[in-house]
């Protein structure tokens, strides 16, 4: 007699091409029909060819009900488990979103609340986890019982048979122990292999839905690299130049509207705006973190679009407004400039950026783990660092995003003092929030709602007594106010004597 594996691979190929249960599609519904039909013909004909057989058909039917049963019992799983995986996730989830803004939490005294919405998602884990694994012994248990069981009643049966019937022979019955005995490995693993692949398509669930999301940003066919110094561009060209450029993150709420300027080589170009104005996107857009609706972004004379995304972003160095560091060493976040830079190359670029005195006062020097994030290191700090590897990847154009919160005079001035090192020759696009850090621009864009409002230099900007006029009076009372706030205290230790005099 021959074991029939075909039956069961067509049974466990059947059931991928179900393609998880979830069902709803034209075609696979179709196709699943069609197979069903197969099968059922395909093992009645298989059946009635070992009609001469009982051994044979008692065996094949026995495998073909406990293939329908273990296929059906573990589609009834997949639900436990799907959420069980989204229960995880979800607990996963707000551990991490707790840790990670420990100080937010803090700051409110929220640890009891965060403490029982962590017990809360760990307790719904548990629930899920509880109902899939009684549900897997549930199986297992039924599966082990109806494998014993109808083996238990082909050997009982062969027996009577040989015994009463005279159909069999006493070898016959030896044949089918000897049978059982080696079906019965088999048909367990059968069980468990289907269990265990079945349970992996659905853990991997996320990973396909991540993969089937479609990049909104991708190079286009024959896309070549961004030259840096292309013929047609020797004769004077601008470096950056937006044409026109419109955008919205979504598409009823524009963010940028038929903006047009450029920065020629080696000009330093600032843009300052209200908050929310789309300063930041103006950066990301020349990144290419995503494509304009209309309008064109040109680097090098080359429109963004037409050139590879890894050749635009190795020529652009960007130091952002919020400085994420890796949970490493300050070496290995310098080093990410460039990653086969030599620890002389690192430590030069720091003393350029102004922190490597500061990095020596740390116990393990440039070997200081920066925490997650890099919340080990001041804000000051960390905008340095960021400095650091872009000075390290010497890049032909830079992006500056100024950092909003407001810094001590004298981290500004080393700031400052870095940003020297990194745009001094450069082509330099700086969004700034502190007029006082753009006035000798070359050229200054007024940014309002997404429209240039006004253009110019410092001087011809505070003539004109526009906009930008308005916003540097703004910032200098605020300073002024800001100076007396400061001398306020003094004021109130110098009328300290005459509170003496009272007493
Ligand atoms: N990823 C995003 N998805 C949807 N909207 C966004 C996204 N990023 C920014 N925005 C929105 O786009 C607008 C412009 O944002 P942008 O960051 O460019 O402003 P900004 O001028 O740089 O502001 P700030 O000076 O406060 O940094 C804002 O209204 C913001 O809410």
């Amino acid at each position: 007699m021959v074991f029939r594996w075909d039956l069961v691979l067509i049974f466990v190929s059947f059931k991928f091409l179900q393609g998880g249960g979830t069902g709803g599609m034209g075609v696979l519904n179709n196709l699943r029909s069609f197979l069903w039909i197969s099968i059922q013909q395909y093992t009645t004909r298989t059946v009635q060819s070992c009609q001469n057989s009982f051994l044979e058909m008692f065996l094949l039917k026995f495998i073909f009900y406990l293939a329908v049963f273990t296929i059906v019992v573990t589609e009834w799983r997949t639900k436990f488990i799907r959420s069980m995986n989204l229960a995880d996730n979800a607990r996963e989830g707000r551990s991490v979103d707790s840790l990670l803004n420990f100080e937010t939490v803090k700051y409110y005294g929220a640890e009891s609340y965060e403490v029982d919405a962590y017990r809360e998602a760990i307790g719904k884990y548990q629930k899920e986890e509880w109902k899939s694994n009684a549900t897997l012994n549930l199986l297992n248990t039924m599966q082990n019982f109806v494998v014993s069981g109808g083996l238990l009643a082909g050997s009982l049966l062969c027996v009577h048979i040989v015994a009463f019937q005279q159909g069999l022979t006493v070898g016959d019955y030896v044949l089918f122990s000897s049978y059982l005995l080696q079906l019965y490995v088999p048909l367990n693993w059968f069980g468990t292999y289907y269990r265990v692949i079945q349970k992996n398509f659905i853990d991997m669930e996320n990973m396909f839905d991540l993969l089937r999301e479609e990049k909104e940003v991708v190079d286009a066919p024959g896309a070549g690299h961004l030259i840096l110094h292309a013929p047609h561009f020797r004769g004077g060209g601008a470096d950056i130049e937006f044409c026109s450029v419109s955008f919205g993150y979504l598409p009823d709420q524009p963010v940028l509207r038929s903006v047009s300027f450029s920065v020629p080589h080696g000009k330093t170009v600032a843009l300052v705006g209200p908050s929310g104005s789309g300063k930041s996107t103006v950066i990301r857009l020349l990144f290419r973190f995503y494509d304009v609706q209309a309008g064109a972004v040109l680097v090098g004379g080359q429109n963004v679009k037409t050139v590879t995304q890894s050749s635009l972003r190795a020529a652009i160095g960007v130091v952002p407004q919020d400085t994420v560091l890796f949970n490493n060493t300050i070496k290995f976040n310098i080093r990410y400039g460039r990653v086969d830079a030599t620890d002389e190359e690192i430590i030069e670029a720091a003393k350029h950026a102004d922190i490597h005195n500061q990095i020596m006062t740390f116990r393990d020097g440039y070997d200081t783990i920066v925490g997650e994030r890099g919340l080990k290191l001041s804000g000051g700090e960390k905008q340095r660092v960021a400095i650091a590897r872009t000075i390290l990847k010497n890049p032909h154009f830079v992006l500056l995003d100024e950092a909003t919160s407001a810094l001590d005079t004298q981290t500004e001035r080393n700031i400052q003092a870095a940003l020297y090192h990194i745009c001094d020759n450069r082509t330099t696009l700086i969004v700034a929030h502190r007029l006082s850090t753009i006035i000798h621009a070359d050229q200054i864009l007024v940014l309002v709602n997404g429209e240039i409002v006004e253009r110019g230099r410092h001087e011809d900007l505070l003539n004109k007594g526009g906009r930008y006029a308005n916003m540097w009076e703004e910032q200098l009372s605020n300073k002024d106010a800001e100076r007396r706030e400061m001398e306020k205290p003094s004021e109130v230790t110098s009328q300290k004597p005459g509170v003496s005099e009272l007493e």
